[in-house]
């Protein structure tokens, strides 16, 4: 997860100084990860790092501000291989405005590197917003050609349209390593057409995409409007499906929407199966946030993930992006994760939700503060500091919940008057026990969401 916070910083910075500069200075840079809420980048040597704390230090803290840091923190280390006399960064800036060369088709074997890595159908959550979809890219990844063609897939963006046809791509390509595979944005087939018409390369532009075995089209809406691209789309459509080779075309809308598309084009497009993608329910989004929080390695409790799944209802691109704001806040002010450190990191970019307290989030920010597992404080251990962090969880508890001493006191496995003794014996100590004392107060912040910046205590 660090890594997605690097990249956000580097997307905030390149944004904010030249080309050059970005390839001089940030580019060398390697992520150290995110260490007691400070970013710890390594640099090449001592001279980088002295020109970073002064001309650069703003900026990255200015990025972390960005991504929620309340009290962003930069440190730098000089990276051992580098410790040679280099007083220059030893990375020449690329000429600024050299055009890279064109890459050439791809073969057989760059197959793959085309298709996303991560969406593959063990990856992709089936829900009853798009089960339908996710059946039929299986039938026609068991039989491409066969099943249905062309498997037209519409939907609103970011619901995984792109992530399915990708997925059928690996199946394929496992199976059968083979195959040629060929995935293309609308956007991309135009460009390629406009360069092949200019270069006076049809025959290689036709030869590429009339030879694969499956070809899988994003955004087919943006063929409306371009008559020659639709021209040459409807000869590649032709040739492949005489051949049997599968197309899969994703949308944001169904044939029959498309503005201006060619009758014969929209005809063909409805030949094999229409289907659609929705929204995902709550307990899909769910599912996809504890699906991407465990591929991240993020140990993050349900209720958070929760919380997250009902403030971003729409598009499971913004969900990820909600749970990285989460990870990311979490991480770079040092703050476990709650409810309240979710809500508090979505706030800025969702409309703020009101936090209930749940018995279950102080429990475990108390296991954190004391540093034990929230079971062995439930459990029935009589050692000192865990009766004290039992009696805390409860006395904390009772104030910050509507629960009722009886239900306090079953969520503990005890009975009230338990509970009771619990809170006395707290109030009792607080006040003559400042160590004590300063964990309750800095607990019952947390939990209001009210921890900024004091959160080493
Ligand atoms: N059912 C799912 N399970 C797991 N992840 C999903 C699911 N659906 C979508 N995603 C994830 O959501 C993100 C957006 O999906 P994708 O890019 O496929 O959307 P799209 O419908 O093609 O959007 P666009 O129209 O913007 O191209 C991706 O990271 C994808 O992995």
């Amino acid at each position: 997860m660090s890594q997605e916070i690097w990249s956000d910083v580097l997307g905030y910075v390149r944004k904010n100084i030249t080309e050059v500069e970005y390839h001089t200075w940030f580019a060398p840079v390697k992520n150290l990860g995110v260490q007691d809420g400070s970013l710890v980048l390594g640099v090449r040597n001592s001279f980088a790092q002295e020109w970073f704390r002064k001309n650069y230090l703003r900026l990255l803290e200015d990025a972390l501000r960005s991504l929620g840091a309340q009290d962003p923190q930069v440190s730098f280390q000089v990276l051992p291989a580098a410790q040679d006399a280099l007083l220059l960064p030893s990375d020449p800036p690329p000429p600024p405005s050299v055009p890279a060369p064109r890459a050439p088709a791809p073969t057989f074997t760059e197959n793959r590197k085309v298709l996303n890595p991560k969406y593959t159908f063990e990856n992709f959550v089936v829900g009853p917003n798009n089960n339908l979809a996710h059946a039929a890219a299986l039938a026609v990844a068991e039989s491409p050609g066969k099943a249905y063609n062309p498997l037209f897939i519409y939907g609103d963006v970011g619901l995984g349209k792109t992530h399915l046809m990708h997925a059928v791509g690996h199946y394929m390509l496992e199976r059968f390593p083979g195959k040629r595979v060929e995935y293309v944005s609308t956007e991309s087939f135009t460009n390629d057409l406009i360069n092949a018409i200019r270069d006076d390369k049809m025959t290689q532009f036709r030869n590429r995409y009339r030879s694969v075995d499956l070809l899988l089209v994003d955004d087919i809406q943006f063929l409306a409007g371009k008559e020659r691209t639709q021209e040459e789309f409807f000869h590649t459509f032709n040739a492949l499906y005489e051949n049997h080779k599968q197309i899969i075309l994703s949308s944001d809308r169904p044939p029959k929407d498309i503005q201006t598309l060619e009758g014969r084009l929209r005809s063909r497009f409805e030949w094999g199966l229409i289907t659609d993608i929705q929204s995902p329910e709550y307990e899909t989004r769910v599912a996809i946030l504890k699906m991407n929080a465990e591929h991240n390695r993020i140990d993050i409790p349900q209720e958070v993930l929760e919380l997250i799944a009902r403030q971003v209802t729409s598009n499971i691109r913004e969900l990820e992006g909600a749970l990285m704001r989460v990870v990311a806040f979490s991480s770079l002010n040092n703050v476990p994760f709650s409810r309240a450190v979710a809500a508090k990191a979505l706030s800025n970019v969702f409309a703020p939700q009101e936090v209930k307290v749940e018995m279950m989030d102080v429990l475990r920010q108390v296991a954190a503060q004391f540093n034990m597992p929230p079971d062995v404080i439930r459990g029935s251990g009589r050692v000192r500091e865990v009766v004290q962090a039992r009696q805390v969880a409860q006395y904390l508890i009772r104030e910050l919940t509507d629960h009722s001493l009886p239900e306090i006191g079953q969520f503990f496995g005890r009975d009230h008057s338990t509970v009771m003794h619990a809170i006395s014996k707290v109030s009792e100590q607080m006040g003559k026990d400042s160590e004590l004392t300063a964990a309750v107060d800095l607990l019952r912040r947390r939990m209001k969401g009210q921890d900024d910046e004091d959160s080493d205590a």
